[in-house]
């Protein structure tokens, strides 16, 4: 458990599975379980980061951003998130749920562009010191099932692609394997199938999420 009297909770995956879907159906969930909760996501949460995600995402930039670029920008984005919001939330009790964190650096630079895994921990180390996710859902569905199911939510909300939605299917299955090997050597991963129905996908959040609570409680 994390130094706080709050508990954090991250939600990790690749493109479209259903993070930002389900974060908010166990955000419902545990509010009526009377658990005071905060949602946020990475990059991004306060001003300053959002500002920093906008420049991630964005497809056209007069140059090319590099890949250490980018992984800097990702630690300073979420060195303002951690300071601004999540430790203070956590500190007041709150339950923090928070879309993608360091996990997605490992999988997106490290596994992805092939930045060194050593400078990420190191970085990782500087920004977050002791603190970790008490628990970490990976939503587990094939690339191609993401990438469908993102496609489908930017046609029906008329959004435009992203700067990482650019990359190439290989890209994202090195994600997939980054994601595939952090939920076999850490333990606060509970792997969920993603790849089924959303009434099942929350079904399975909640029978591992229930026996969750006392000891996170
Ligand atoms: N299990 C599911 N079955 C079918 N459709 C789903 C399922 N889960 C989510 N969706 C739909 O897939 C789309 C992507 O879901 P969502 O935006 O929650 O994914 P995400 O992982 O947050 O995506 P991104 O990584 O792009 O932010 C949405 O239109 C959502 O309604
Ligand atoms: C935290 C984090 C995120 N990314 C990438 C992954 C996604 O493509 C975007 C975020 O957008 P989404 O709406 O959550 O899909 O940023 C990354 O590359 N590294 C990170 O650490």
């Amino acid at each position: 458990m994390n130094q706080y009297c709050g508990r954090f909770i991250t939600f990790e995956g690749g493109e479209g599975v259903g993070k930002s879907t389900n974060i908010r159906f166990v955000a419902e969930w545990l509010q009526q379980q009377g658990v005071d909760v905060l949602v946020t996501r990475e990059p991004g949460g306060t001003d300053i980061a959002e500002t920093i995600r906008n420049q991630l995402l964005k497809a056209h930039h007069q140059e090319t951003m590099s890949d250490m670029t980018e992984l800097l920008l990702v630690f300073a984005a979420r060195a303002q998130h951690l300071e601004a919001l999540i430790k203070p939330a956590l500190a007041q009790g709150q339950w923090v749920l928070c879309d993608r964190f360091t996990d997605s650096t490992i999988a997106y630079q490290g596994f992805g562009r092939g930045l060194s895994l050593e400078l990420i921990q190191q970085l990782k180390t500087l920004v977050q010191q002791q603190l970790e996710p008490d628990c970490t859902f990976w939503l587990d569905a094939p690339v191609s099932v993401g990438m469908a199911r993102a496609r489908g939510r930017a046609a029906t909300a008329g959004e435009a692609i992203d700067r990482f939605e650019t990359e190439q299917q290989a890209f994202f299955e090195r994600v997939y394997r980054g994601f595939a090997q952090l939920a076999a050597s850490e333990s606060r991963f509970r792997r969920i199938d993603a790849s089924v129905s959303l009434d099942q996908v929350q079904s399975a959040l909640l029978a591992a999420l229930t026996p969750l609570l006392p000891e996170l409680s």
